[in-house]
């Protein structure tokens, strides 16, 4: 991991003009550099514009005030340096495992039993061997979820972009999905921007934290995190606990805020 940052936002403002309604600032003056083969993790209260940020990084929506580069170019849409993963599943419900993966590679330009080759490596990565033929109907939250990250994956993209894609699970099946991540993220270093509202899920997964303040959304505190994520009994460990506790004072203050706007 090098210190130059491979993402650079640089006083990014965002105001949505619905047709139908006010005018919404969703992000006022971000700044944000992001290390290449980090964790990030996006962390603040519902509304705080986690998602927007994501979005306009991946070019999904034009950048009006500020810039955001990537690996020094200016963002201006969307590339396959950057994969994304929904927190619905975005599969495509007429194909199957296989045809969901493979279909991200077709533009590739690959020869069929190259493609073919590459979809069921990453079919394997996220454990997912023997359900190749299943459609989506056939196959649990989890399992969905694991087929749209191998389908993002398989482009092998340098950055991956998550929004709250653990967030439809329950909570079981959410931790073993945070373990697998962080498995397949060292298997494959890649940088990772994790959009989340899950304190606990923040700090098990991610290097640094960025505490997101209420609408209009700023950077209020960038957290860096040294536990060390390979114990297999962090989760449980008091150092664990406090670290929550710790962050999760700095977003209560910020949903308590938000709960304010609604209110009023
Ligand atoms: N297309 C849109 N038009 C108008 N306002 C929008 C639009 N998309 C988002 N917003 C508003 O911008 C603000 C930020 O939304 P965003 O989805 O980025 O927040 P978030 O932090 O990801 O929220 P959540 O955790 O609930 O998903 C919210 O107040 C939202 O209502």
């Amino acid at each position: 991991m090098t210190d130059q940052p491979q993402i650079i936002v640089d006083k990014v403002s965002h105001l949505y003009r619905p047709p139908n309604g006010r005018p919404v600032l969703a992000l006022e003056d971000i700044s944000l550099d992001v290390r290449p083969q980090e964790f990030l993790a996006l962390l603040g209260p519902s509304g705080c514009g986690k998602s927007t940020l994501l979005y306009l990084m991946g070019g999904f929506i034009p950048i009006e005030t500020g810039s955001i580069s990537v690996g020094g170019k200016p963002v201006k849409e969307p590339g396959p340096d950057r994969g994304i993963v929904f927190q619905h599943f975005a599969l495509f419900p007429w194909k199957t495992v296989r045809d969901n993966v493979l279909y991200g590679l077709e533009k590739g330009g690959l020869p069929r039993a190259e493609r073919e080759q590459t979809a069921q490596h990453f079919i394997d990565l996220v454990g997912l061997s023997g359900f190749e033929d299943s459609y989506p109907s056939q196959l649990s939250g989890g399992m969905k979820q694991r087929t749209a990250i191998a389908r993002t994956l398989a482009i092998d993209p340098d950055i991956l972009l998550m929004d709250e894609p653990f967030g439809a699970l329950d909570a079981q099946t959410r931790h073993l999905m945070q373990m697998e991540l962080l498995s397949i993220w060292r298997k494959r270093p890649k940088t990772v921007i994790f959009v989340t509202h899950d304190v606990q899920e923040a700090v098990y997964l991610a290097d640094r934290i960025a505490v997101m303040s209420a609408r209009p959304g700023r950077i209020k505190t960038i957290v860096e995190n040294k536990l060390d994520r390979n114990d297999p009994g962090l989760f449980k460990s008091p150092a664990f606990a406090e670290k929550v506790d710790d962050i999760w004072t700095l977003v209560r203050a910020e949903a308590m805020k938000m709960q304010g706007v609604r209110a009023s």
